[in-house]
C-alpha cells in the first residue's frame, strides 16, 4: 500500500494500519505492507504516523507505480487527480477521502478505474467515520431513495454550535475547528459551503443514480450568518445548521422531474433530531420508498474517525486483490437533471423592522399574496431603543409555508422596497416540522 499525504488523516491511517497490522492481515487474508508515504516536504516531525522515517518520499509519481493499493489523502484537485489516474494505469486500486476531486472529476475517475478493472472507494469523502456511502450504494440498491438531508460538514457545525452555546465569535470558532483538525487546508471551503456542496454532489449521485457535480449544487455558506440570526433562531425555538438537501422532485406542468441539490444554512426546531447534533458531529437522514426514514450519525471529521472509513475501504480493496473481483462502479443510468434552486420548495423565516403604523400588516400581507406565498405565522412586537424608549417601530416576524424558492426570494425583495419597511433584519430558510 502506498499512502499519499501524511497530514491529519494520513498520519492516523499510517498509525492505525501499523498498530493493527495483525488484524488487517487476518481480515484481508494477506499482510498489508506500507511501501511509502508521499508528502510535500521532508524534514517535518512525522512521529504521529508511528512509522519508519525511511518510508517518506516527495516522489509521489514514482511511489504509486509500486503499490497494489494507493490511498490518496493529499486533498485538492492536482496532483491528486493525476496521481490517482497514474495509480490506475499501473493496476492499483485506489481509496480516497477527496470529496472536492470526486465532485469535480468523479466520472473521469470512475471510467478510468472501470477501464482497467480496479476499485475506486471513497467512503471517507462524506461524513467522516459514518458508514453512509456503502449503505446508499449497496444496502439501498433495492430501494428507491427519495431524499437525503443532513449535516455533512463538521467545521461549520462546530462553528454554529459554538456560536449558539458559548456565544463565541465566528473567527474564533473557525480557529478552534482548524486546531482540532476538522477544517480543510483552506477553511474557506468549509465556511463558504464548498465542502458540503461537494459531499451533497456525491450523495445525490449515489442516491439518484445520476451525475451530479459540485457546480450543480446550489450553495450558500455560513459567513453571512450573524449573531442576530442565531438569536432570532433561538427566540423561535430553533437552531441554525448548515444543511445539505438532496431530493427527487416530481414533474410539474412547467418543468420535468429531476433532482434538487442544495446546501445552505437553515433554522430547524430544537425538537428536530438534527438540532441535537453538536460539535463536529454529522448526521444524515435518508428517506427511501420502502425503507422509510433512516438516520446515520457519528463523527464527521478528524484524523482517527476519517481514518476508520479509509481503512475500511483499504480492507475491501485489498480483499479484492487477494480474492479477485471488484466493488461496484458508477451507476448513473437514471441520468436525472439537476433543477434550479428557484424551483426548490422551501420555507422562509423573515424578520422585518417596520414603521409601527396602521396598514403595515396589510401592505406586507399583500406582497406575500402577490407572490403566491402563504404565511404560516406572524408575530409583531414593538421595538425599543437602547434607553428603552418605545419608538414608532415594530418587529414583524413571519414564517411561511413551503413555496418555490424563487417566489420567496422575490417576496423578500418586494418587502424590502415597501416604504413602511425600514430594514429586512433577518432572512433564513426553515427546515423540519
Ligand atoms: N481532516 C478531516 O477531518 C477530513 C479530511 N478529509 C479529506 O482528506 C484529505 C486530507 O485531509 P487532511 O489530512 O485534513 O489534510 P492535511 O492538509 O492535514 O494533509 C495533507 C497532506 O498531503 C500532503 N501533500 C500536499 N500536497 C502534496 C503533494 N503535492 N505531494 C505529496 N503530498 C502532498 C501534505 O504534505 P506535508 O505534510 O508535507 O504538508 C500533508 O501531509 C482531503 O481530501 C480532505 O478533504 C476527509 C474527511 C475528513
Ligand atoms: N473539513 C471537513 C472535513 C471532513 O470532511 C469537515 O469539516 O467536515
Amino acid at each position: 500500500m502506498a499512502l499519499l499525504g501524511c497530514g491529519v488523516v494520513g498520519s492516523a491511517v499510517a498509525r492505525l494500519l501499523t498498530e493493527q497490522a495483525d488484524d488487517f492481515e487476518a481480515r484481508i487474508g494477506a499482510p498489508v505492507e506500507l511501501v511509502g508515504i508521499a508528502v510535500r516536504r521532508l524534514g517535518r516531525d512525522r512521529s504521529a504516523a508511528g512509522v519508519d522515517p525511511e518510508l517518506f518520499t516527495t516522489d509521489a509519481e514514482e511511489l504509486v507505480t509500486r503499490a497494489d493499493v494507493v490511498v490518496e489523502v493529499i486533498g485538492g484537485i492536482e496532483p491528486a487527480r493525476s496521481l490517482i489516474l497514474r495509480a490506475f494505469e499501473h493496476g492499483a486500486g485506489v481509496v480516497t477521502a477527496n470529496k472536492a476531486l470526486l465532485a469535480e472529476s468523479g466520472p473521469e475517475l470512475y471510467a478510468a478505474a472501470e477501464a482497467v478493472g480496479v476499485d475506486l472507494y471513497y467512503e471517507a469523502s462524506v461524513a467522516g467515520a459514518i458508514p453512509l456511502l456503502r449503505p446508499l450504494r449497496e444496502s439501498l440498491a433495492g430501494d428507491d431513495v427519495r431524499k437525503v438531508l443532513g449535516i455533512v460538514n463538521g467545521t461549520t457545525n462546530y462553528v454554529l454550535d459554538k456560536m449558539h452555546t458559548t456565544g463565541a465569535g465566528f473567527g474564533e470558532a473557525v480557529e478552534q475547528a482548524q486546531a482540532l483538525g476538522y477544517a480543510e487546508a483552506d477553511p474557506t471551503a468549509d465556511v463558504e459551503g464548498f465542502d458540503a456542496a461537494a459531499k451533497a454532489a456525491i450523495l445525490a449521485s449515489l442516491a439518484f443514480h445520476s451525475r451530479v457535480s459540485g457546480n450543480d449544487v446550489y450553495r450558500e455558506g455560513i459567513t453571512e450568518v450573524t449573531a442576530a440570526d442565531v438569536q432570532a433562531a433561538e427566540a423561535m425555538g430553533c437552531v441554525v445548521k448548515l444543511l445539505a438537501i438532496c431530493e427527487r422532485v416530481e414533474a410539474t406542468p412547467e418543468r420535468p422531474s429531476g433532482i434538487s441539490v442544495r446546501v445552505h444554512p437553515a433554522m430547524i426546531p430544537t425538537s428536530h433530531p438534527l438540532a441535537g447534533v453538536r460539535e463536529a458531529f454529522n448526521a444524515v437522514f435518508v428517506e427511501a420508498r420502502s425503507a422509510g426514514e433512516l438516520m446515520f450519525y457519528g463523527r464527521g471529521a478528524g484524523g482517527d474517525p476519517t481514518a476508520s472509513a479509509v481503512l475500511g475501504d483499504v480492507v475491501a480493496v485489498a480483499r479484492h486483490r487477494v480474492l479477485g473481483g471488484r466493488g461496484p462502479g458508477e451507476s448513473a443510468y437514471a441520468d436525472l437533471p439537476t433543477l434550479d434552486m428557484g424551483d426548490a420548495r422551501t420555507r422562509y423565516f423573515i424578520s422585518l423592522d417596520v414603521a409601527d403604523e396602521p396598514g403595515v400588516l396589510a401592505a406586507v400581507a399583500t406582497e406575500f399574496a402577490r407572490h403566491q406565498v402563504s404565511i404560516e405565522t406572524v408575530r409583531q412586537q414593538q421595538l425599543a431603543d437602547e434607553d428603552h424608549d418605545v419608538e414608532e417601530r415594530a418587529e414583524l416576524v413571519i414564517v411561511t409555508h413551503a413555496a418555490p424558492d424563487a417566489a420567496l426570494g422575490a417576496t423578500v425583495e418586494a418587502l424590502a422596497a415597501l416604504p413602511q419597511v425600514r430594514e429586512v433584519s433577518s432572512v433564513m430558510r426553515v427546515e423540519g416540522e
